[in-house]
């Protein structure tokens, strides 16, 4: 898989250069490259955005950039991913969606958002998705599109050193997942469930389901609807 940024904060994604996005980069499962959009300014001050049109607070991001941005990054195989309060809820699902495309391209916004227009642009030459992180606000796509990064990468093949810890894992099954222990079995008058000390897997994986139906019915019952 081939992953573009676009942002004003390059710098914000030098984290990626480690952990196992790190190693999937050196061994080529992952090919990533993080784009300044500032490059792509024709003007002196290196401009990126202007007031809004219509009035309003805070200032809009200038289309000319990204469109030269976005033309020098995207083929026939790219989806443009634009970070966005106004996006459709980024959830497991869509990381697992994303996981089998071959080229995904984040457009990080700042300021009060990029010029409608890039979005009309890019939908002209890949398929396009407004993805939001959840019903709070930030201030850019950066967090939000680090997320997605992290939330995919991890579930192409070959970047988990353990693949069956990808087939647990919470939202794996629509639910939350079971609570975790390891040694000791005592620790500060604390004991692990007995259960899980019996080894007895039929009764464990009975106990673990269980966990997960009653956590997830007390924190989180919407997965249940
Ligand atoms: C009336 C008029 C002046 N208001 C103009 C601001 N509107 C909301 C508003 C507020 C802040 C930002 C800052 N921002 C810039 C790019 C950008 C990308 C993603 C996110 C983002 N926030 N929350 C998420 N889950 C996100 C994701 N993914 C936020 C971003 C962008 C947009 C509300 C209306």
């Amino acid at each position: 898989m081939r992953i573009d940024i676009v942002t004003i904060f390059p710098e914000f994604f030098s984290v990626l250069d480690v952990s196992l996005l790190g190693r999937a980069r050196e061994s080529g499962l992952i090919e990533l490259a993080v784009h300044d959009l500032r490059d792509f300014t024709r003007d002196r001050h290196r401009t990126v955005d202007d007031t809004p049109y219509g009035g309003g607070a805070g200032m809009v991001m200038k289309p000319e950039p990204w469109g030269e941005a976005l033309d020098s990054i995207l083929d026939t195989e790219s989806i443009v991913i634009f970070p966005s309060p106004a996006g459709e809820l980024f959830t497991q699902a869509t990381a697992q969606e994303l996981a089998s495309e071959k080229h995904l391209v984040f457009g990080c916004g700042r300021y009060e958002g990029i010029d409608e227009r890039v979005v009309e642009y890019a939908a002209t030459r890949a398929r396009v998705r407004l993805m939001s992180m959840g019903d709070y606000v930030l201030n850019g796509g950066e967090v939000a599109a680090m997320a997605m990064i992290e939330a995919v990468g991890r579930l192409i093949p070959g970047v988990i050193g353990n693949p069956q810890s990808l087939v647990e894992e919470s939202h794996s099954d629509g639910l939350l997942e079971y609570p975790s222990y390891t040694k000791p079995a005592q620790w500060r008058g604390l004991e692990v469930p007995p259960v899980l000390l019996s080894g007895h897997h039929g009764a464990i994986a009975a106990w673990r389901r269980e966990q997960q139906l009653e956590r997830t019915r007390r924190i989180r019952p919407d997965l249940l609807d």
